[in-house]
C-alpha cells in the first residue's frame, strides 16, 4: 500500500457500500482517493502521483482490488513506468487499463467551486466524465495539454516562431475536435438532467440552465488564424478547449453572480447527481459514488433530497466526521461502518 497515511490496509466493502467515520486528518478521504486512483488513475486532490506515496514509506505505492468483477492492481514508483494489471495481465498503457475500468462520481465539499469558481473547475468536471465515457478523450486531453504548454513557451519568448507554433497547433486541432465533440455531447444531455435534479431538490420555481461555450468557437483551426496577431502580442494562447466554458444559470441569471448561496449549493449537488445519471445512461452501468464529507455540511432538507436522489442500487462510499445525521438516515442501514483513526481502520 504505502498510500498517503496508510502503510497497509485491507478492506471488504459490501454491495451497498460503507460509511467511514472519524475525526479530521485520520485518513477517511485517503480511502476514497485510493479507490479513485485504482479505478480511474486519477486523484481528485492532486495531479502529482508522488504526493500519494506515503512519506517515510518505500517511495512508491501499490493498490489492488476487485472492481466491477475484475481484479485490478497498480504499482507506482518514481522514475519507472507505472504497472497496470487487470486479471493478472499487464496492460501496456493507461488507456488500455482504463477502457474496461469502472465508473465513479466523486462528491466533495469543494463542489461549490463548480458554481462559484473559475472555468477550470467546470472543465475538470467535464473532463472527469469525458474520460469515463469516451475511450479517446483522456489521450486527446493529454496531447492537447502537452502541445499547448509547448506553444505557450514559444509564445512567451516573444520570437514569433510561427512555423514551430503551427506544428504544435497541428497536434492541438484534432485533439480539440475530440474534446469538444464529447464535451458538447455531454453538456447537451447534462442540461436537461441538471434542470430536472434542481427542480426535484429545490421545487419547481428554480430553473437551472447550462450552456457549453467553446472558447473561440467550435472550429479551432480558423479561430487560431483569427487571433494569431493578438496571441503574438499578448504572448499566450487565447482560444481552444482550455478556454471552454460551461455557463450555469439559475432562473436565467448567471449562477455565480446572482444565485443565493442555497441555490448555488443545490446546483452543485444537481451537477453531481446529473453526472451519475448521465454516466449510467452512456455506459449502461451504475457508477460507484465516492462521497467525501458532504452530508455533515448539508442542511436537513438538502441531505434528505440527496439521499432520495442517490440511486438505491448504487454502491456508496461515504466519509463523515459527524455521526448524528447517520441515525436519522435509514437509507444507509445496509452500509458497512468503519472507524478510521490514525491511518488504521476497524469495523464499528
Ligand atoms: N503522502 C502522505 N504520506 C503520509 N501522510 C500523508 C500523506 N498525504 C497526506 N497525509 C496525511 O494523512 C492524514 C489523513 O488525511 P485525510 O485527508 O485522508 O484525512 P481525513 O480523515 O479525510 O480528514 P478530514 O476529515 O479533515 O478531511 C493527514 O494527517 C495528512 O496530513
Amino acid at each position: 500500500m504505502d498510500f498517503r497515511c496508510f502503510d497497509a490496509l485491507g478492506i471488504e466493502v459490501p454491495e451497498a457500500g460503507a460509511v467511514f467515520t472519524g475525526q479530521n486528518a485520520q485518513g477517511k478521504t485517503s480511502v476514497l482517493e485510493a479507490v479513485c486512483v485504482l479505478v480511474r488513475l486519477h486523484s481528485p486532490r492532486t495531479s502529482r502521483m508522488q504526493t500519494l506515496a506515503r512519506i517515510g514509506g518505500h517511495g512508491g505505492f501499490g493498490i489492488a482490488g476487485e472492481a466491477w468483477d475484475m481484479e485490478r492492481r497498480i504499482d507506482w514508483r518514481p522514475r519507472v513506468p507505472t504497472r497496470h494489471v487487470v486479471e493478472g495481465d499487464e496492460r501496456p498503457s493507461q488507456g488500455g487499463y482504463l477502457e474496461d475500468g469502472g465508473l465513479l462520481v466523486w462528491m466533495g465539499n469543494d463542489d461549490l467551486d463548480l458554481v462559484r469558481g473559475g472555468g477550470e473547475s467546470r472543465r475538470r468536471y467535464l473532463d472527469f466524465m469525458g474520460s469515463q465515457v469516451a475511450p479517446d478523450y483522456r489521450r486527446a486531453l493529454a496531447r492537447y495539454r502537452r502541445a499547448l504548454k509547448a506553444k505557450n513557451l514559444l509564445l512567451k519568448d516573444g520570437e514569433r516562431r510561427r512555423r514551430e507554433i503551427e506544428s504544435y497547433e497541428a497536434i492541438m486541432i484534432p485533439a480539440a475536435e475530440v474534446l469538444r465533440r464529447v464535451r458538447a455531447d455531454l453538456s447537451g444531455r447534462l442540461t436537461e438532467v441538471v434542470a430536472e435534479r434542481q427542480r426535484t431538490i429545490a421545487g419547481k420555481d428554480e430553473l437551472a440552465g447550462m450552456s457549453y461555450l467553446p472558447g473561440g468557437g467550435m472550429e479551432l483551426g480558423p479561430a487560431l488564424e483569427q487571433v494569431r496577431e493578438k496571441e503574438f502580442r499578448q504572448r499566450r494562447s487565447l482560444v481552444g478547449p482550455h478556454r471552454d466554458e460551461l455557463e450555469l444559470t439559475v432562473n436565467g441569471m448567471p449562477a455565480a453572480a446572482y444565485a443565493s448561496e442555497g441555490q448555488q449549493r443545490t446546483l452543485a449537488l444537481a451537477l453531481k447527481l446529473a453526472q451519475g445519471g448521465v454516466l449510467r445512461e452512456r455506459a449502461g452501468r451504475e457508477p460507484v459514488w465516492l462521497i467525501d464529507d458532504v452530508f455533515g455540511e448539508l442542511d436537513v432538507s438538502r441531505r434528505n433530497a440527496l439521499m432520495r436522489a442517490l440511486p438505491t442500487g448504487a454502491q456508496k462510499w461515504i466519509t463523515t466526521t459527524y455521526l448524528d445525521w447517520l441515525k436519522e438516515t435509514p437509507e444507509l442501514e445496509g452500509l458497512a461502518r468503519f472507524a478510521v483513526e490514525g491511518g488504521s481502520l476497524r469495523a464499528s
